[in-house]
């Protein structure tokens, strides 16, 4: 299957370089184009892509086409290589806040595969949400799901809820880096280096994703069995709470799914 990206910035490279890195894909079965010949082609170069002249030319090469653009251009962008979309094509896009019926204004008989993934599938850990719509057949979604599956987890999450899933996992690996860089940063308040405060906050991150992951039990619990009687994590706790940890987290997820919305 040939696949053309329309786009290669931060999240159409992170895909390309998470299908290479877990070899789902060939690099010689990847098409690109962007709008700025001096990024773009020395990344497909490197990686052994194909760099093509324009949209239409990914659009007349590939069998399924990335959207990978923002969200101001993806239509007009759409409709201008749907000439080259002919019987078999469909579309993978990733754009946040558009919905397929939005799509189906500019493209309305194109299989179209809206997605959200998050910049985590380039080392293969990623979380994508995957819909698709009337025209997209079972093996073109089963095709799309294992080209996801194999840089990460999918779900497949109706089109209400992809503004919510946007932000808690589209948007939410800035929140997480947030987190472990203001914990470094303590760190560094208390005399350690960056780079090993950084380290020891990530893997704590890590190792605490993995238990809400794996354990059976949620996460208040899991926060009880670390907060010892009269000890040092339930002071941090309450000092985190009266600071505004939790309504301060919620704000910023409500804050995302507004602007995703247009409100
Ligand atoms: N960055 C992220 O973590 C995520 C981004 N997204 C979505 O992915 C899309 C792209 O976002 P980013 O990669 O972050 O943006 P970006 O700004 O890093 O990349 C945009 C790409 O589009 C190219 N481009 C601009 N005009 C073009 C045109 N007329 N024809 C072809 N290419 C053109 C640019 O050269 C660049 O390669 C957005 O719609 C965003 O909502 C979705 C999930 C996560
Ligand atoms: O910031 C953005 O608009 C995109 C959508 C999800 C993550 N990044």
């Amino acid at each position: 299957m040939k696949i053309g990206f329309i786009g290669a910035g931060n999240m159409g490279r992170a895909i390309i370089d998470g299908w290479l890195k877990m070899k789902a894909v060939a690099p010689a079965d990847i098409y690109v184009h962007s709008a700025h010949a001096s990024s773009y082609e020395p990344y497909a170069k490197v990686n052994g892509l194909n760099a093509m002249e324009s949209n239409l030319a990914v659009a007349n090469a590939a069998d399924v086409v990335v959207l990978a653009i923002k969200p101001n251009i993806a239509l007009d962008t759409l409709k201008a290589v749907q000439p080259a979309l002919t019987a078999g094509k469909w579309v993978i896009t990733m754009v946040s806040g558009l919905s397929l019926a939005d799509y189906a204004t500019v493209a309305p008989d194109v299989p179209v595969l809206r997605i959200m993934p998050n910049v985590n599938v380039a080392i293969g850990a990623g979380m994508t949400a995957l819909i698709g719509n009337a025209a997209l057949s079972a093996d073109q979604y089963a095709a799309g799901k294992k080209l996801f599956d194999a840089i990460g987890e999918t779900s497949e999450v109706a089109e209400k809820d992809f503004s919510t899933f946007s932000a808690l996992a589209g948007s939410s690996p800035a929140y997480v880096y947030f987190f472990i860089d203001a914990m470094a940063r303590a760190g560094v308040k208390h005399g350690l280096s960056k780079a090993a405060a950084t380290k020891i906050a990530a893997q704590a991150t890590l190792g605490s994703a993995e238990m809400v992951l794996k354990s059976d039990k949620i996460p208040f619990d899991l926060i009880d069995q670390v907060s010892s009687p009269g000890g040092t994590t339930v002071a941090g706790l309450l000092a985190m709470e009266e600071a505004g940890f939790m309504t301060s987290v919620v704000k910023g997820i409500d804050a995302t799914i507004a602007k995703e919305l247009g409100e």
